[in-house]
This record gives structure tokens, sequence and C-alpha cells, in this order.
């Protein structure tokens, strides 16, 4: 703390700074620290810890976890291809992975330090607004009030969205932060949602020798994406020992002795020794002092403009605008507010070829639009699917080969408008589809450029072939 800010929290007045970032996850992080690497006076307001969500319980400890799971896996596809295996799952090397190298045992210091190593000032508790260009933080040192003179951004992340299911408010269930932080597998679970957490925790666990049951309402796993990629997973997973329930609402939930009973609608009822809810993220606005401004605090999420302006001097990045609860939308998000609060000219934001990867094995990568979304949109679409068990490269790679591409045309421009690409290494296959969906590359070009042999991105030259 500074002579003159001490001085101005003494007298409960505000300070003055240039900027206030609220919430200091990979988007709030990246904008404060770059801010105050250009010189401008940022305070960073961090309630939890310093990286958010996707250092500590998403992105990087579930990929760690994910590795691990697929290098039992391999191994497991050894007989018949290279020998014999014997597997024994340890998942002590993966718990204390997560704590020595991805989390520092939950601890931010080094995140912190970062920061403050940039010139920014990191201010611990939680913000709100208190009007235009106010901020209050009541923190472990009681409360403390700035002024931003050239703006306030608001980057506050998600938190798990939990159902209304009768009992579940009651009983210990396991969001994303416990099923990262479990110090052993447990012997059976139950997955609520099976989006992307719920299919990538579920196959990592069972992979390590949970007996897992996965419930999903909608009539498909990972129901934004194609229907394609659901039915792989369905059948890959069912392959793997895992009972996937699809179209399955649950009715009621117990918890008994040690275990959940989950009734469903059915009829049925599925017991197990864990429940991961897994139903959905979302913003929550409720005590971000948003009415001070003139925004409606009850929203599903922060309204922004093309440069990310969510009112006058106030900017937003990250899960909390709703355009896609991934880092790099946060990331983009926050180079776009960067600019906007240095005046730097450059491109608003633009969605059209926003990547998705599930890290499922077979990995799941999507780009851009669905075929039913651009039905959707009234397009005239043409799609092509081809098959990697089919292609050169899947027919060599033999074991743990499944997966495709499903290319979406707008056959009126001749250009694509999205893409899935299923498979080993499927979120890298996707790379050359994103860029085509970027630049709207003419599918004509695409059909005539070289595809080198014999790569998985081969495929995409299938599909191209099958478009109709
Ligand atoms: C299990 C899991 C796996 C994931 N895997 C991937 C992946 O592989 N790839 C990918 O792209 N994305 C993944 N994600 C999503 C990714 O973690 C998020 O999209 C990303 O963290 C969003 O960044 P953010 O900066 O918007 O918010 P967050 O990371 O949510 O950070 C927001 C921060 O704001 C703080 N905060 C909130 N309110 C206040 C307040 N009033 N005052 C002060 N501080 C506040 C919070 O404490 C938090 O630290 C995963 C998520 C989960 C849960
Ligand atoms: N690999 C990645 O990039 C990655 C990984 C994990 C999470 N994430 C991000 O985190 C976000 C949250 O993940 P998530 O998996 O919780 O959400 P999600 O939106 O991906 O999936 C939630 C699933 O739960 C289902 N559901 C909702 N209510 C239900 C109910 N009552 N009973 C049964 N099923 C129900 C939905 O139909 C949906 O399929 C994702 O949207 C994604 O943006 C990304």
């Amino acid at each position: 703390m500074t002579e003159q800010s001490g001085r101005a929290e003494r007298a409960g007045q505000a300070e003055e700074v240039d900027v206030v970032v609220i919430g200091m996850g990979p988007g709030g992080e990246h904008i404060a620290g770059s801010l105050a690497e250009a010189g401008l006076r940022v305070v960073g307001v961090e309630a939890e810890l310093v990286g958010g969500e996707c250092p500590y319980w998403g992105c990087v400890p579930s990929k760690m976890m994910i590795r691990a799971g697929n290098l039992l896996a391999e191994a497991r596809r050894i007989p018949g291809m290279a020998g014999r295996e014997q597997v024994a799952p340890d998942w002590t090397p993966v718990a204390d992975r997560i704590r020595a190298e991805a989390t520092d045992d939950w601890d931010d210091r080094v995140a912190a330090d970062r920061f403050t190593g940039k010139g920014g000032r990191l201010v611990r508790g939680r913000g709100r607004l208190a009007g235009p260009g106010r901020v209050t933080v009541d923190g472990p040192d009681g409360r403390s009030t700035f002024t931003a003179v050239r703006g306030v951004v608001i980057a506050t992340g998600s938190r798990p969205r939990v159902p209304p299911v009768p009992g579940l408010a009651d009983v210990p269930f396991w969001t994303n932060r416990d099923a990262i932080a479990a110090k052993e597998p447990p012997r059976s679970l139950l997955v609520l949602g099976g989006g992307s957490i719920g299919v990538e925790l579920a196959q990592v666990y069972a992979r390590f020798g949970t007996d897992v049951t996965v419930v999903e309402a909608a009539d498909a796993l990972v129901p934004m994406e194609e229907p394609e990629a659901g039915e792989l997973l369905a059948r890959v997973l069912a392959a793997e020992g895992l009972t996937v329930r699809t179209g399955a609402r649950a009715a009621s939930v117990r918890y008994e002795g040690d275990a959940f009973a989950l009734a469903l609608e059915d009829g049925g009822e599925l017991t197990g020794h864990r429940l991961l809810v897994a139903t959905g993220r979302g913003a929550d606005l409720s005590d971000l002092g948003l009415d001070t401004v003139g925004l409606d605090p009850g929203a599903a999420s922060l309204r922004t403009d093309g440069l990310m302006h969510a009112g006058h001097a106030l900017w937003a990045a990250g899960d909390v605008t709703g355009h896609g609860a991934f880092t790099h939308v946060a990331m983009y998000e926050a180079d776009i507010v960067i600019r906007a609060v240095l005046g730097e000219s450059g491109p608003e934001a633009d969605y059209r070829a926003l990547p998705r990867v599930t890290f499922t094995d077979p990995e799941i990568g999507a780009v851009g639009l669905t075929e039913h979304a651009a039905r959707e949109r009234g397009l005239t679409v043409r799609t092509g699917l081809a098959q990697v068990p089919s292609s050169a490269r899947g027919w060599i790679h033999k074991a743990g080969n499944e997966g495709f591409v499903k290319l979406v045309e707008d056959a009126e421009r001749g250009v694509l408008v999205g893409a899935t690409t299923a498979g080993p290494m499927g979120g890298e296959v996707l790379y050359g589809l994103a860029v085509a969906v970027q630049a709207e590359v003419p599918v004509e070009r695409l059909r005539h450029m070289i595809y080198a042999y014999p790569t998985f991105h081969r495929g995409v030259e299938d599909a191209l072939r099958a478009l109709r």
C-alpha cells in the first residue's frame, strides 16, 4: 500500500487509479497485467485465487488428469499391436502432480507476484461497482474504495449451475472443484450432465477404475455439438465400461450412508459413492453493483458490444460475457479490452470461428456452426462426412482410431461455416478448418490443395469430396 492510498483508505476516501479490474482469472489477469506493464495505475481485485478457475480447478489440472488417463488407455491398446501389457493405475502421481505442478496446493503466490512484478496492485476481496468508475472492495483488511479514471473491467467468470432437482441442495455433491482435488478415485461416480466437464472427467475416473454412470438430460452427450459426436462418445464410453444414460432426467436425490441415490423421472434409480454435478456454468451478476451503473443484475450474462464495452468506461471479458466459457475466449476478449483501454484501434470481436475442443479420447474438435445451427439460420447447407478408421492414417493407427470429420458448407457462398474433427488429436486436426472458417476460404480452393499423406487431417479432403 502506498502512503497516499493508505491515507485515502484511513480517511474513508476513494483512491484514484486508472483502471480497476474485478476478477483476476485468465481474462482479468491478462488485462490487468498488460495495462500495468503499459504504465497505467491498475488495481486487480480478486476474491479467491489470482489465475481463476482454469489453472486451479479447470483446464490445467483436468488436462493433467486426462493425460494420465490417456497413458493408461494407450497402454491397454498394446495387445495385438505391440506385445503384452500390465497396467496398474495409481491416482497418487496424478493428485501429487496437480498439487505440486499445477496449483502449488491451491496457492496463488506465483501468479500474484507475476502481476505485482508488472507494476499492478493486487487487492484481495470482493469487488463491486458503486457508481460509474467507482469500485468498493470488501476484503480481509476492511473496505477500500477506488475511482478509476479510465474505467472498470468486469472479468468475474462463472460458477457451476446447480439444477433444481429435489434433494440436491441438501446432499454433499461434487462440483468440478472436488473432482479436481480428489486424492483418490471414488469406487463409483454418478455424473449429472454429459457436457464437456461431465464426459472429460467421467472418462478419466473410469480409466482409473471408478464405476461411472453419466446421466444426460438431452438425447445425446455433448448436445451442443454435432449429434455424430455424442453418438461416438456414447459408443466409446460404453465400450470402456461406463454406463451412459441419455434422455434421462433426474427426479430427486438422496444421500444415505455413504452413497447417493439418484431417482430418474422414468422410475429408475442409480446409485454412486460420489455425485458430480456438471450441468453447466453461468455468470453471477447479482452482487456486482450493476444497478449503480444502470445495468440489470438479474441478466444471465453481461452484454457487450464489439469492443467489449458493457457501459460507459466499463468493459467485460471472459465467461461473464456469455460468448463461450473457454479460456481462449477470455484471452481473446481480454486483448480487445486492452486495446480499447489504451485507445488502440483493432478489429471488433468476431465469434464466427469460435473453436471448442472436448478433451476426451477421441478428442472432439469443433469450430463455427453445427449443421443444425446453420440450418436454423436459414443457410442452404451441404455437409460432408468422412470416417477416421477408413482413412489411411486411421487404418494404420488401428486401436483407438474412432472418429470422423464433418464439414458444414454454406452452399450459396461456397465456404465452410462449421466443422467437427473427432478422433486422435481431433483438437489439433481442427486448426486448418478453423482458418478456413475464419478466413472464408472457398471450398473450391480447399479441394485443390495438397494434404500430407498419411495424416489424420487428410480426412478433411475426403469430407470435402463428400459434400452434398
Ligand atoms: C473442469 C473445467 C475444465 C475446463 N477446461 C477448459 C479447457 O480445456 N479449455 C478451455 O478453454 N476452457 C476450459 N474451462 C473453462 C475455463 O476455465 C474458463 O472459461 C476460464 O477460466 C474463464 O476465465 P475468466 O477469466 O472469464 O473467469 P474465471 O476463471 O472464472 O475467473 C474469474 C475470477 O474472478 C473472481 N471473482 C468473481 N467475482 C469476484 C468479485 N466480485 N470480486 C473479486 N473477484 C471476483 C473469481 O474468484 C475468479 O478468480 C474449463 C472449466 C472447468 C470448470
Ligand atoms: N475442454 C473444454 O474446453 C472445456 C472442458 C470443461 C468445461 N469447459 C467449459 O465449462 C463449461 C461448463 O461445463 P459443463 O460440462 O458443466 O457444461 P455444458 O454446458 O458443457 O454441459 C452441461 C450438460 O448438462 C446437461 N444438463 C443440464 N441440466 C441437466 C439435468 N438436470 N440433468 C441432466 N443433465 C443436465 C446439459 O444438457 C448439458 O449437456 C462448458 O460450457 C465449457 O465452456 C470447457
